[in-house]
């Protein structure tokens, strides 16, 4: 892959994990720049990748060709005003939005008519180079610039391209917040093992390598649907049968439809307040 210049504003949980990504494949260090308000995560990220950090905005931007807008979408407005007001040109870079509930559209009114921005909503695994992203461009942007976008995700990922912009929302749902679903699910199977007499310790490994080998089940066995893996573990009259009816019985398909309807609400919601 290319490797542009690359700032990223906003060195919070989203940007380490990028970052991570990146540097774990190759990315050099060198050519990735920092900046946050404050020092300790800058410090953090020189220390563990080696990068730059600044806690200067303008600066950051002035260095690079490709920005990544990593700040909280409540912040973006002000950031970009501020920026913009200090004298930034965007002229010739690629913006990369990675805030959730912020359309290409306000982003353009939020740059002064910048129109060189991709979408995208990446998630948390990125940092173990296990990411999933999402990207949406508008038709001019190009396919120079799609590659480069697509290949700095995949370097912390896999990465889909959504037809249409909604669908960044879609993917929201489906993959930017829910590893925090995974882990509310392996909390509550810990905090019950725990009850059944394990060790914090014991219970933490007995959910986390079941999860992590139901994961790696899934993508080691393209040719099996998720539910003929599920299939092979339910033995007829047995133990599996009896909790899967349990959760069956208990509603947990209307749930999980429940819980990413209300991810994309809420970032629909967003969309039309920010
Ligand atoms: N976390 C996730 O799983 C995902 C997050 N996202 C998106 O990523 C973006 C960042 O989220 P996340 O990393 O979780 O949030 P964090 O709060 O961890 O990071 C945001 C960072 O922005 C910094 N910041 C605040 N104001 C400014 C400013 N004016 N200029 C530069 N930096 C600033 C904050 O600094 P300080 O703390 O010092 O104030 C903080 O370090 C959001 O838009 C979110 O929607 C997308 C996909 C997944
Ligand atoms: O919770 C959020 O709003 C962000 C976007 C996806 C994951 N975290």
């Amino acid at each position: 892959m290319e490797h542009r210049k690359l700032a990223f504003i906003g060195a919070g949980n989203m940007s380490r994990s990028l970052i991570s990504g990146l540097i774990r494949s190759g990315y050099p260090a060198n050519n990735i720049i920092a900046a946050n308000p404050s020092r300790p995560k800058l410090d953090a990220l020189v220390a563990d990748f080696g990068i730059t950090a600044t806690q200067n905005n303008l600066e950051a931007v002035t260095q690079a060709e490709v920005i990544v807008l990593a700040v909280k979408p409540q912040m973006m407005a002000s950031m970009l005003e501020e920026l913009l007001n200090a004298g930034a040109e965007l002229d010739g870079k690629l913006l990369i939005s990675i805030a959730a509930g912020i359309s290409l559209n306000r982003l353009e009114a939020m740059t002064g008519g910048h129109k060189r921005i991709i979408r995208t909503m990446p998630n948390t695994p990125s940092l173990l180079g296990l990411g999933m992203t999402g990207l949406y461009a508008h038709a001019h942007i190009t396919r120079a610039d799609r590659d480069y976008c697509q290949s700095m995700m995949e370097a912390a990922g896999k990465a889909l391209w959504v037809a249409e912009e909604d669908g960044i929302n879609q993917v929201i749902a489906t993959a930017g917040s829910a590893p925090a679903y995974f882990f509310l699910f392996m909390e509550a199977m810990a905090k019950q093992a725990e009850q059944s007499g394990f060790s914090a310790e014991e219970a933490r490994l007995l959910v986390q390598q079941t999860a992590l080998g139901a994961a790696n089940m899934v993508a080691a066995n393209p040719q099996l649907s998720i539910s003929q893996l599920r299939e092979q573990v339910t033995s007829k009259g047995g133990t599996t049968a009896e909790a899967i009816r349990s959760f069956n019985d208990n509603g947990l398909e209307r749930l999980v439809a429940d819980a990413m309807t209300a991810a994309v609400n809420r970032a629909r919601e967003l969309e039309s307040q920010l």
